[in-house]
């Protein structure tokens, strides 16, 4: 599903080049859930975003589903956004002028994926049934995450990436957001890969990687 292989990434900074990923290789299987876990500034984020094109590589190769993300076009990785992936992150990115139910069959519509029945059953797995008609900024912080969530689902991507989904959640909250999507994510047949900070949460998931000085352990 997602393979990286010797990835390399540095940021030009006031005081010269910073690498950040200095050989990274990864293998991601279909269906499959890896937490990817490091310091604070260790790189997560950015091979999150490299694998969903949303930054260039300097060195090396990420496939998804067999396509080398750095060999595409701006629009090219814009597709592969839009027809294989799912991307939920932190802040949680509902957007204000449309209602939960259309958010949430947003990404579906965009994808031309819209399924009725996967969308009734996400929007009732996640107790958003009641919600529908409200706005974003109606909901609390864990509803809005778990909008995100199935709106991503909706669509029925091939990889999720997600980084610190659970992160401006309450321990409480997050647990049972992450129980809802590491129970959809399983049924739909995704596979993931989640940053994370937390130990505990990383043990969720089937594997788990650790990201230090610049490569992978
Ligand atoms: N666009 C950029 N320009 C310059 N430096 C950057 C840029 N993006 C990230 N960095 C630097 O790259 C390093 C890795 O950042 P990244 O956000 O990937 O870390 P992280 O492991 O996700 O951190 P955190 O857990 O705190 O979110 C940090 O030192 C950061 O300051």
């Amino acid at each position: 599903m997602l393979v990286a292989k010797s990835v390399e990434k540095s940021f030009q900074t006031s005081n010269g080049p910073l690498p950040v990923l200095r050989g990274v290789d990864l293998s991601l299987k279909s269906g499959e859930t890896l937490a990817l876990t490091g310091e604070s500034g260790s790189g997560k984020s950015t091979f999150l975003h490299l694998a969903a094109g949303l930054d260039t590589i300097d060195a090396g190769t990420i496939t998804i589903s067999g396509t080398d993300v750095g060999t595409l076009s701006d629009a090219g990785r814009a597709e592969l956004r839009r027809s294989r992936l799912g991307l939920v992150f932190q802040q949680f990115n509902l957007i204000p002028s449309l209602s939960v139910a259309d958010n949430l069959a947003f990404q579906a519509r965009l994808a031309g994926r819209l399924d009725p029945a996967w969308q009734v059953e996400i929007t009732e797995r996640l107790g958003l049934a009641d919600l529908g008609a409200r706005w974003p900024e109606q909901l609390s912080g864990g509803q809005q995450q778990r909008v995100a969530v199935g709106r991503t689902l909706a669509a029925r991507p091939d990889l999720i990436l997600a980084d610190e989904p659970t992160g401006n959640l309450d321990e409480a909250t997050g647990d049972q957001v992450l129980d809802l999507m590491l129970s959809l994510v399983a049924q739909s047949g995704a596979a993931l890969l989640m940053v994370t900070h937390s130990d505990r949460l990383a043990a969720r998931l089937d594997r788990r990687v650790h990201l230090r000085l610049g490569q992978l352990a």
